[in-house]
């Protein structure tokens, strides 16, 4: 007896995906860093389950390697629509999204993004835009929430910044008190930005599609880029469409790479 998943990929950024809406599964966060290891375990950035909704098509629960549970995946979210099928309506912690096939592989609706202070959240008022702290020559972000928190600093080269040295002082610092995704980007043109992303839970990845997404509003905001804008990531590019009052569309690929079983024996 064993735990079917799916093992998918937006952009580098891989998960282990359970559709648990026939057979629900409760894995603990012991459990779930288990599988996560990518020595003994499966290896993910994030374990997905998808579960049934009376609200959507599905509920999809996300949850970083270090176990906890979040609001938002964009990468993920593209990966459960490429499964479900097009147009289709997924529940999340952050709010219920829509999906369908796409050129470039899936378009996905996520909402409108929030700025305000409380809804980051941070842990006092701040100017989310332009936002008096730093930290080691990172300086000045403008915070995003996409469902789940962002703060994005815009840099003359991405590529130079210590992001595994500075990516988990600035996650755990006391302004987040839920912590906080670490985007380090650069503008390349009027429309396009390279980035890089220490995710909240996880580390360094390839992709970070709410990242993208938080990024990409942020440049916009500041009259820095125009939409729809190329964000570029280690493992590939995402096209982010929003404008001010509007959803994001964030447009990218989803992979399959192959199905398997966990073997409930191993995981105790
Ligand atoms: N680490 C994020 C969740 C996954 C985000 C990322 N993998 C994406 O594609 O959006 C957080 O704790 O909010």
């Amino acid at each position: 007896m064993g735990i079917a998943f799916h093992k998918m990929h937006g952009l580098g950024n891989d998960f282990v995906v359970i559709d648990a809406r026939v057979q629900p599964v409760s894995l603990s966060e012991a459990h779930i860093r288990a599988i996560a290891d990518r020595n003994t375990g499966v290896g993910f950035d994030q374990l997905i389950i998808i579960e049934a909704s009376t609200e959507a098509d599905a509920r999809m629960r996300i949850f970083n390697a270090d176990g906890g549970e979040v609001e938002a995946c964009g990468n993920a979210t593209r990966c459960v629509a490429r499964l479900l099928g097009s147009d289709v309506r997924i529940e999340t912690l952050g709010g219920i999204l829509h999906g369908r096939a796409a050129a470039g592989g899936v378009s996905i609706d996520m909402g409108q993004p929030r700025f305000d202070w409380q809804t980051i959240p941070l842990a006092y008022a701040m100017d989310t835009r332009d936002m008096p702290v730093g930290w080691d020559g990172l300086e000045r972000p403008s915070a995003v929430n996409v469902g789940n928190p962002h703060v994005v600093f815009f840099v003359a080269d991405t590529h130079a910044v210590p992001l595994d040295m500075l990516g988990p002082r600035i996650e755990t610092d006391a302004l987040f008190p839920e912590r906080i995704n670490v985007n380090v980007a650069t503008i390349t043109g009027p429309s396009a930005i390279d980035l890089r992303v220490w995710e909240r839970g996880v580390g360094l990845t390839r992709a970070c599609g709410t990242g993208a997404c938080a990024t990409a509003v942020a440049a916009i905001r500041l009259g820095l880029a125009t939409g729809p804008v190329t964000v570029s990531l280690p493992g590939g590019a995402l096209e982010i469409a929003w404008q001010p009052g509007e959803s994001i569309i964030m447009t990218g690929a989803a992979t399959h790479v192959f199905s398997g079983e966990i073997d409930t024996g191993w995981l105790g």
